[in-house]
């Protein structure tokens, strides 16, 4: 993917090929070498950077761009009780060295408390700072979200975060490009959330290895940002290397106005250049596949891995209809660990906790969407619901919307930001054996506490499974 003058391209090669510092020249045997890319956006949190950190101090190095680097803090930050010390020894020796490292290296940091915390792939899109156009990493592999503004956006792992702390660049792989184009229109009450988990069922976890994934066509259009962000999001569920979405009006709109967003002449000027990076008409893909919107329901997922999904209205499935024998040996486990009996309609599952949140649903959008169904209802008798904001500023919003309130009087704990229960790195964890209900985009063993059973759904889904205390959509509800 280097420099191809001429040559129709795709969002993503344009993206790539106005990044590359040093291009990968290919070797006797015709093998590719990396390009050097540059990286405009360099985002961090606890957990992936202390050991980047170390590398510099040990080399004596510092940072190169401290101004394209921001931090904040999000997967250990306990969702109560934030101005306390965290309880927790391992979580507050990360958040504490993430605090001296970002003093030390001169890296703005949104520390728990702050009006701005919140979790990373919140917090950027949310200050304007991830724009079209842009190369952004995080040693965070739900780097993806920030595609949806068409930016190249990837996670990275520790040495790649050191990497990009001490050059502003890093040695990337050439990618190839897959198009999932989505025409007709969503149905009412089915989200995109419901639409990626449908996207991962078909392509499979491994779908998307080695390939940038590029949403395109009519519904995805007509997506908001935030739901754009929960389409990108999950890219990586499906095993890609990143997921993008052409920036619009949409996106414009969006990011109009925030602070690191440009101003006056700047925005104009960038406007244009936004316009120029849609794939070109005649610009080829690797790989294509098509969805028909209309045809979508909600969808759950009933394994332990996001491609394990089907339909709301389907039954648990039985492994003995699947053919593929690795893939019905891996139904037969997750139905184990899921406690789940194939032939059971997947609405008669019961569940007992909620978890609305993360950096997949935890935005304004989909908070407004999880009022609107628990707004004069309440939540099912021994049902434990957490209503988890992505960011302060978002909770902050909700609150001005009077949304706060609604979460309360129905029965659920509205909390501070963080990650909270997407994964058990914070107190926010499911005990053995609890089976969840979760917005979040990962439904691996174990995944929010030791034992504990995820199905992942849209908000809109977690909502009415709240009040109906089994799988539910919001249409089920009298
Ligand atoms: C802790 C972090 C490295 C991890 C990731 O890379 O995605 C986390 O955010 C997750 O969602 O599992
Ligand atoms: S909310 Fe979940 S998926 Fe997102 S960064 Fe935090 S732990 Fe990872």
């Amino acid at each position: 993917m280097t420099q191809s003058a001429g040559k129709p391209r795709t969002l993503a090669e344009k993206v790539w090929d106005s990044h590359v510092v040093v291009p990968g020249e290919a070797d006797a045997s015709g093998n590719y070498n990396p390009d050097l890319i540059y990286i405009d956006l360099h985002l961090v949190h606890e957990v992936t950077s202390p050991q980047a950190f170390d590398g510099l101090r040990m080399a004596g190095r510092k940072l190169r761009r401290p101004d394209l680097t921001i931090a904040t803090e999000d997967h250990n930050v306990p969702t109560v009780d934030i101005f306390s010390p965290i309880a927790d020894q391992v979580s507050a020796l990360q958040v504490e060295t993430l605090r001296r490292n970002c003093e030390e290296f001169g890296v703005g940091l949104y520390p728990m408390g702050d009006a701005e915390q919140g979790i990373v792939h919140v917090v950027g899109p949310q200050l304007g700072l991830t724009q079209p156009g842009m190369t952004v990493v995080c040693g965070d592999s739900h780097t993806s979200t920030h595609g949806a503004f068409g930016a190249l956006a990837m996670g990275i792992g520790t040495s790649e975060v050191e990497h990009v702390m001490a050059t502003q660049t890093l040695s990337l792989r050439p990618f190839k490009t897959m198009a999932i184009t989505v025409d007709g229109e969503l149905p009412p009450g089915v989200t995109s959330k419901d639409l990626i988990l449908a996207v991962i069922a078909q392509i499979g976890t491994g779908g998307g290895q080695g390939h940038v994934l590029e949403y395109r066509g009519s519904a995805i259009e007509k997506l908001s940002m935030e739901a754009r962000m929960t389409v990108c999001n999950m890219s990586i569920e499906a095993g890609a290397r990143a997921g993008m979405i052409a920036p619009d009006a949409t996106t414009y709109e969006f990011l109009k106005g925030r602070p690191h967003a440009p101003q006056g002449e700047d925005w104009d000027a960038a406007v244009e250049y936004w316009n120029s990076l849609r794939t070109d008409d005649d610009a080829v893909f690797d790989r294509e596949v098509h969805i028909n919107a209309s045809e979508l329901t909600p969808f759950v997922t009933w394994g332990t891995n996001p491609g394990q999904g089907l339909p709301l209205g389907a039954n648990v499935p039985d492994p003995a209809d699947i053919v593929d024998e690795t893939e019905s040996l891996a139904a037969a486990r997750a139905l184990e660990y899921m406690d789940l009996t194939p032939g059971t309609p997947l609405r008669e599952v019961k569940v007992d906790t909620v978890f609305v949140g993360s950096c997949t649903n935890g935005r304004i959008e989909d908070l407004r969407a999880v009022a609107g169904i628990l707004k004069g209802r309440t939540v099912a008798d021994g049902m434990r619901m957490l209503v988890v904001p992505g960011s302060m500023k978002v909770r902050a919003q909700a609150e001005e919307e009077g949304l706060g309130e609604i979460f309360t009087a129905a029965g659920a704990e509205w909390r501070m930001a963080g990650c909270s229960m997407c994964l058990g790195m914070n107190p926010d964890q499911l005990a053995p054996g609890e089976r969840c209900a979760s917005t979040s985009n990962r439904n691996f063993e174990g995944r929010q506490g030791k034992g504990g059973r995820t199905h992942l759904v849209s908000p809109e889904v977690a909502a009415a499974t709240a009040v109906r205390g089994t799988l539910a959509a919001p249409a089920d509800l009298d």
